[in-house]
């Protein structure tokens, strides 16, 4: 989470092994004099959005999801009923995190959701859902910034596309009122030979200004 005025970023962590392993990997690539710069947290996700209503400029929710990668090396019978549970309510949890994340931007900033998994009820599913909550939000284009140069090292696959409302249309001549226009809900990398990579899923959503 990043905020401009004052300039701090804030990296959360509720599991207090991964958030020890956090603070040392932020302290070995920091330079000291920008450690007053960065706080590590230690919240529920899902309450920021109320503790810290639009105060963040920018918010990467990298969130927990079935993580498609590590299921396929689990050999484990346990794990693999574990996984089927954790399944089931992973996308519960996805959109709790991804709400509160967009509440905690201010008017104007950007909500990054990312996941390592090719589940569409983890990835489009949740950002659709969000987008239907909140009319004040609208998922951007990634496909110039992101699938075209970045094409040659990732192999990307094609996504659904959400049709977004206008809430202010604006008069064209010809057919009336232009309300509406079809954006990708976010774009999926998946694993392909020769280019490790994936899955990985992201989707940069805004608040209007
Ligand atoms: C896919 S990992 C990403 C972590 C980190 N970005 C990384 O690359 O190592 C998802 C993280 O979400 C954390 N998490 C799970 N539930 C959470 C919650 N309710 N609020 C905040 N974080 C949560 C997990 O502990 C886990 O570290």
């Amino acid at each position: 989470m990043q905020s401009a005025t004052p300039a701090l970023l804030c990296c959360n962590e509720p599991d207090p092994h991964r958030r020890d392993w956090l603070s040392k990997t932020l302290e070995s690539f920091l330079p000291p004099s920008l450690s007053s710069r960065v706080m590590v947290s230690a919240q529920d996700g899902r309450s920021v959005g109320q503790s810290e209503a639009g105060f963040y400029d920018k918010i990467l929710v990298d969130a927990p999801c079935s993580n498609d990668r590590s299921w396929l090396h689990s050999s484990y019978r346990h794990q693999g009923q574990q996984r089927l549970e954790d399944r089931a309510r992973l996308p519960v949890l996805q959109t709790q995190l991804l709400k509160s994340a967009i509440s905690a931007v201010r008017p104007g900033g950007v909500v990054v959701y990312s996941t390592c998994t090719l589940s569409s009820l983890e990835n489009c599913a949740v950002v659709e859902a969000v987008l239907n909550d909140f009319p004040d939000t609208e998922v951007e284009n990634l496909w110039e910034e992101i699938v075209l140069p970045l094409s040659k090292y990732f192999t990307f696959i094609s996504l659904p596309v959400h049709k977004q409302i206008d809430p202010k249309p604006s008069l064209h001549p010809l057919i009336g009122s232009v309300s509406s226009s079809y954006h990708r809900l976010g774009i999926l990398v998946v694993p392909h030979p020769g280019k490790t990579w994936g899955p990985m899923f992201l989707s940069r959503i805004r608040k209007k200004g």
